[in-house]
């Protein structure tokens, strides 16, 4: 793999989804990174991607550097062209360069503006990283896509699953900020790789990118929508019509367990950070159907597998 930015990065899921689960089940030291810097810059805050990625680093023998790029960097340029004599003080073109001599792998989260769409679609933190950096970039969630969520995601499923067709349910949720849907487009998209049978439930508005979602049904009665779910991916995130807006919280479609009932004792997944009693309800998170922890747990796998993937350019 030369780079992970978005899942068309993956040449062989299965092989990643085995690799990680292999990685998993070792827990082991390894010397594949020995010798090797990651670089992690982080434009937004993190919990899980910070540490699990840099746990992952270390477990294959990296050094890891860590930089909060928004509160400690120079403010970037990314305008090719651009007269700097306003705020930005560094350009991408200098910023990545020198950052590919000190990293052997560079790793960005960039979440989007939810301002203009067009300009959120064009990536272009991700992709000036790709342009002017000389090592592998990886996406820690960018302006449309969290692909390192979707593949600790599709290992989650992986090892949980019973079935051969398991039915999956990507529900919105309320929540009082708006959000981007980078988590629930890679979602959509990584699920669409797998031998699954993918619902989405979304109030009217809420519809994701159609480019995206494609065939996949679209639900606008959650309970209806839930019937038979094998697993449940709760989600919030902005209008994609009305480019980041949030339309109406519509509070009834908080994940209960009323809802659940409706279900196939299905597992109940979330990327996490999740705000309690508005987008899952206590009952949900703290009963035996939630597997978020396990969840976030397959984050150093994912990561790991990924790691490994770029440092052997396999
Ligand atoms: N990386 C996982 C989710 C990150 C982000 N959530 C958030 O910003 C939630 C913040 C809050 O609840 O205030 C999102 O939805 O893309
Ligand atoms: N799921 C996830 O990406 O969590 P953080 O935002 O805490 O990294």
């Amino acid at each position: 793999m030369k780079n992970y930015i978005d899942l068309s990065d993956i040449s062989d899921l299965e092989k990643l989804i085995s690799e990680s689960l292999k990685l998993k089940a070792e827990n082991s030291a390894a010397e594949t990174g020995k010798g090797k810097t990651l670089g992690m810059l982080f434009f937004n805050p993190s919990l899980r991607t910070r540490l699990s990625t840099e746990k992952a680093a270390r477990l294959l023998g990296m050094e890891v550097m860590v930089m909060n790029a928004d509160k400690d960097g120079w403010a970037l340029e990314f305008e090719d062209g651009a007269i700097m004599d306003s705020t930005k003080a560094e350009h991408i073109k200098e910023a990545a360069a020198v950052l590919s001599q000190y990293c052997d792998v560079i790793a960005v989260r960039a979440f989007p503006g939810l301002i203009d769409k067009h300009k959120d679609e064009s990536e272009q933190v991700m992709n000036s990283f790709r342009k002017y950096a000389s090592v592998p970039v990886i996406n820690l969630e960018s302006a449309t896509g969290h692909p390192l969520q979707a593949l600790t995601d599709a290992i989650t499923i992986t090892e949980l699953n019973k079935k051969s067709k398991p039915k999956v349910v990507l529900t919105w949720a309320p929540h009082p900020k708006a959000l981007p849907q980078s988590v629930a487009n890679s979602f959509v998209s990584m699920m669409k790789k797998m031998n699954v049978d993918l619902v989405i439930a979304n109030p009217d508005g809420y519809d994701l990118n159609p480019e995206i979602t494609g065939e996949t049904p679209v639900m606008n009665d959650q309970k209806k929508a839930l019937e038979n779910a094998d697993f449940v991916y709760v989600k919030n995130w902005s209008s994609y019509d009305q480019y980041g807006k949030i339309l109406y919280t519509k509070e009834s479609w908080t994940l209960n367990n009323e809802k659940l009932k409706q279900t196939n004792n299905a597992k109940v997944m979330h990327c996490l950070p999740v705000r309690r009693n508005v987008v899952i309800a206590d009952e949900v998170l703290d009963g035996e159907n939630s597997v978020v922890i396990q969840e976030a747990g397959n984050r150093t796998y994912a990561a790991q597998a990924v790691l490994k993937a770029l440092l052997e350019n396999k």
